[in-house]
Parts: structure tokens; C-alpha cells; sequence
């Protein structure tokens, strides 16, 4: 497979299946650079399929629109998309730096055999898209690309979106939240007890070791949401989170500002993390540094961690020669700081990104361990329909390359609502109030910006 990568052109081979829209074609990609443009008011000016993905070091990309859809459901979904991936960037000519290359944006659900339903309506077990029209910003500059079946329809349509998003603003304010009129929790406190008392029984029967329980939050909003707008005030206040925007259509926007990578791959480099076990922020140096220390310490935390840590490990050992297991340590977010630890390996070669997330998700850190009884668990007491959240949404290219993010500190929005989800990690001693003041914090990062 032709692998878009450095500057100037991929030729074209082969030819993409049935799979891709425009159906029996390659996919051809035209790129040029192009100045300051507000990625919200294009996003906002789009219509059909919208995403979002932006990374902590500085890179951002919005896309609109489709050359390709890809979607799956049941438990070969991720064998499925990635058969029809090969097919869809089967060929592909790529005109343009790496950065600006075709990338196909999506994400699974979190259980194989979800059924959309609201607030999940036009969410499917797995859908990509490469979108038609994708601008991508780092510290570098940004580029306009345009992605059809043929170059001139590819140059055609770059030269069009070039002379309307130039004659747009360079910037856009970020405002403020929309206000929020009333906030219901999904699940009540009498049902969150009994479900972390029954995760607790089973723990101490011993067919369960550690489950992530989670609720939703249902927020109706004064106005509707900007998301893109919610997003960059997300950015100033987490810079070292995601943010992702997805939406399919006429359905909800998923979106969020997630601390965790589920895995980021360029060729046979992997990284991925352990983000278990965590703890508000201080109000001063020292009681910051004292919850820190007590979270480090912890025995109930140390445990819930490293199962984590040793299953990511177990998972890889299948895909990779060499796996390399950093220091455990803190990560600072701005309302909540975690346990933390970063890990990296060395893939055999051949793999796709998509063998690394089949492999991973869930991690023990969103699902529990052993899994069959932590799905169980999770499906005999949650009270809300996970759909996208705690799943891994982000892209992958036509070489396999990609990256993924856990859907977490994420909700979906809908006209003058906002969903919004949260989970945590109930072990042996865990205690079902503690864990209800927990989750409200993990709320906290996209609830303070919803606040007018
Ligand atoms: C499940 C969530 O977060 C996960 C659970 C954590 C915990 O139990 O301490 C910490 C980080 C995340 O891996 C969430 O934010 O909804």
C-alpha cells in the first residue's frame, strides 16, 4: 500500500473497492497552504459529516464532509474497517506535505453490539469518514486539502474552498458557555450505591478484580452549544488534553476533552499510557502536592493502577517485541489529576493501528479486568447507554499510521442539550460515596464551560 508520507506526490496503484463513496475509484488528495482561518466558522459553515481532532502538542484538524465511509458493527468491527480501509486508501495520490495527507476520523462504540438509541441516534458500532475537505494546522502553518476521485475534481474543489475560506474571518471569538437551565443525573445516589455494592460482592467472590462503573448527566442548556467554541475554551484550560468533535449528519455532536491516549502509532513506534486513580486539586501548592503524594502512595490506588499497567502490558506482548513500562507518576489537569504512566513499545512489523486498538480497548481503566465479568458488570448496573463514551475515537492513515484517544471527559450535544458521562474504577475497598463525589469531577472539565 502507498504510504502518503513526506512532501510530493504518491503515485497511484491499484484500485479502491466497493467500499468507498465514489465506489471503485482511488481516492486522489490536493493540498495547498493557506493563511489564518478560523476552523470554528468553517466547521460552522459545513454541512453532513463534521470532525475535530486536536493533540496536546499542537497539532489541529477539522474535516468536513465525505470521500469515503467505512462502518461496521458486531464483534469483527474492527477487522471489518480495516479490510474496507485497505480498500478505500487503496492507491491513493496524495499531492502535499504529510501533515495535510487523507486520513479517515471515527470511532467505535464502546460495546460491540451497541443498538443506537438517544442521545446515540446516527451513531453506529463503527463508523469512519474520510472527509472531502480537511484543513490542518501546526505550529508550522496550515494546509487546505481536498480530497475526490479524480484530480480535477480534487484541484476543482481545493481552488474553491481556497477562494471561500480565505474570504472568511482568521479568527473567531471563543465566547462563553451557553447557561445552563437544570441537570439530571441518569442514575439515582440509591442506584449508584447498590451498583458499586454489587461490584463489590462480586469482587469478593472473586469472579471480578476491578470494574469501571459510569453515569450520565443530562444538561439542558439556555441556548444551544457552539462545540467548536466549547472546545477552544477547553484548550485554554487543559492544554494537555484532546479535543475531538464528531458528528455524522443530523446526529449529535460527540465531543471532548479526553487526558488519555489509548495509543498514537507511526510506524512501528507505539505509545500508549496507564491513566487510573485519581484525586482533586489542591487549593494551594502544598495541599496540591499532599493530594498528589497521598495518590502516589495509596495502596487501594497502587492496585487499581497496576492492573491497568500489567493488562496494557499483556495486550501488547501479542503485537510487539519490545515494550518499555515508565515510572509511575502524576498527571495535572486543571479541576483533577490522575496517576499516570506512560508506556511505549516496539510493534512487529505489518501491523495497522487499528490490531493496537482491537488489542487495548477497553483497557481496564474504562472496562475492568478479567473482562468478560467486567462487561457484565458494567451491563447488569449501568443505567444509561455508553455509545461512543470511554470508546476510542480518533484516525488512521492509508499506511496504517494513527492515533486514538479514550472518549472520556465527553458528552454529546443536541440542539439546547448537552449528555454528559463519567466513570470510575470500583476495587475491593472501594466506597460508593467517595466514588459519587469522584465522578462529579470528572463532569467538571466540560460542565464549567457549558456555565454562561
Ligand atoms: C472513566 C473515566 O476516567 C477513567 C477512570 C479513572 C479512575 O477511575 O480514576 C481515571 C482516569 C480514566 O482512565 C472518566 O473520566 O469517565
Amino acid at each position: 500500500m502507498d504510504r502518503p508520507s513526506g512532501q510530493g506526490r504518491v503515485d497511484a496503484s491499484g484500485r479502491a473497492t466497493a467500499s468507498a463513496t465514489g465506489a471503485g475509484r482511488r481516492l486522489v488528495s490536493r493540498s495547498r497552504s493557506i493563511g489564518d482561518v478560523s476552523f470554528g466558522t468553517a466547521l460552522e459553515h459545513a454541512s453532513g459529516t463534521r470532525v475535530q481532532w486536536a493533540t496536546a502538542d499542537g497539532l489541529e484538524l477539522v474535516g468536513w464532509g465525505e470521500t469515503a465511509r467505512l462502518t461496521a458493527s458486531g464483534p469483527d468491527r474492527f477487522d471489518e474497517i480495516r479490510a474496507q480501509a485497505t480498500a478505500a486508501f487503496d492507491g491513493v495520490d496524495h499531492d502535499g506535505p504529510a501533515v495535510a495527507r487523507p486520513r479517515a476520523f471515527g470511532g467505535f462504540a464502546f460495546h460491540d453490539g451497541h443498538e443506537p438509541r438517544d442521545p446515540w441516534t446516527g451513531f453506529t458500532a463503527a463508523t469512519f469518514v474520510v472527509p472531502s475537505v480537511i484543513l490542518a494546522r501546526t505550529d508550522e502553518g496550515t494546509w487546505l486539502t481536498a480530497v475526490d476521485t479524480s484530480d480535477d475534481d480534487a484541484t476543482r474543489a481545493l481552488e474553491s474552498w481556497y477562494d471561500r475560506l480565505s474570504d472568511g474571518p482568521a479568527m473567531r471569538s471563543s465566547g462563553t458557555g451557553p447557561g445552563i437551565d437544570d441537570t439530571r443525573r441518569t442514575t439515582s445516589r440509591e442506584q449508584w450505591t447498590e451498583g458499586v455494592e454489587t461490584a463489590l460482592e462480586r469482587i469478593a467472590d472473586g469472579v471480578l478484580e476491578k470494574v469501571v462503573l459510569a453515569q450520565a448527566l443530562e444538561v439542558d442548556l439556555e441556548t444551544p452549544l457552539d462545540v467548536p467554541a466549547c472546545l477552544e475554551r477547553l484548550r485554554r484550560r487543559y492544554p494537555n488534553c484532546y479535543r475531538f468533535l464528531f458528528r455524522d449528519g443530523e446526529s449529535g455532536t460527540f465531543f471532548g476533552a479526553p487526558p488519555e491516549r489509548l495509543v498514537g502509532k507511526s510506524g512501528t513506534d507505539v505509545r500508549t499510557e496507564a491513566l487510573a486513580g485519581s484525586a482533586p486539586r489542591g487549593d494551594s501548592r502544598e495541599a496540591d502536592e499532599e493530594l498528589a503524594d497521598r495518590l502516589l502512595d495509596s495502596e487501594k490506588i497502587r492496585r487499581e493502577h497496576g492492573i491497568v499497567v500489567d493488562t496494557i502490558r499483556n495486550q501488547l506482548e501479542a503485537l510487539a517485541a519490545d515494550i518499555r513500562v515508565d515510572e509511575r507518576r502524576v498527571k495535572r489537569l486543571a479541576t483533577i489529576q490522575h496517576c499516570w504512566t506512560p508506556i511505549e513499545a516496539t510493534l512487529e512489523a505489518g501491523h495497522h493501528v487499528l490490531d493496537v486498538v482491537e488489542a487495548l480497548h477497553p483497557t481496564p481503566a474504562v472496562g475492568g479486568i478479567p473482562p468478560g465479568a467486567a462487561w457484565e458488570t458494567i451491563r447488569d448496573v449501568e443505567t444509561f447507554d455508553r455509545g461512543w463514551y470511554a470508546a476510542p475515537i480518533g484516525w488512521f492513515d492509508a499506511g496504517g499510521d494513527g492515533e486514538f484517544a479514550v472518549g472520556i471527559r465527553s458528552g454529546v450535544a443536541r440542539e439546547d442539550a448537552v449528555t454528559l458521562f463519567a466513570g470510575n474504577g470500583i476495587v475491593a475497598d472501594s466506597d460508593p460515596d467517595d466514588e459519587w463525589d469522584e465522578v462529579v469531577l470528572k463532569y467538571r472539565p466540560i460542565l464549567d464551560e457549558l456555565r454562561e
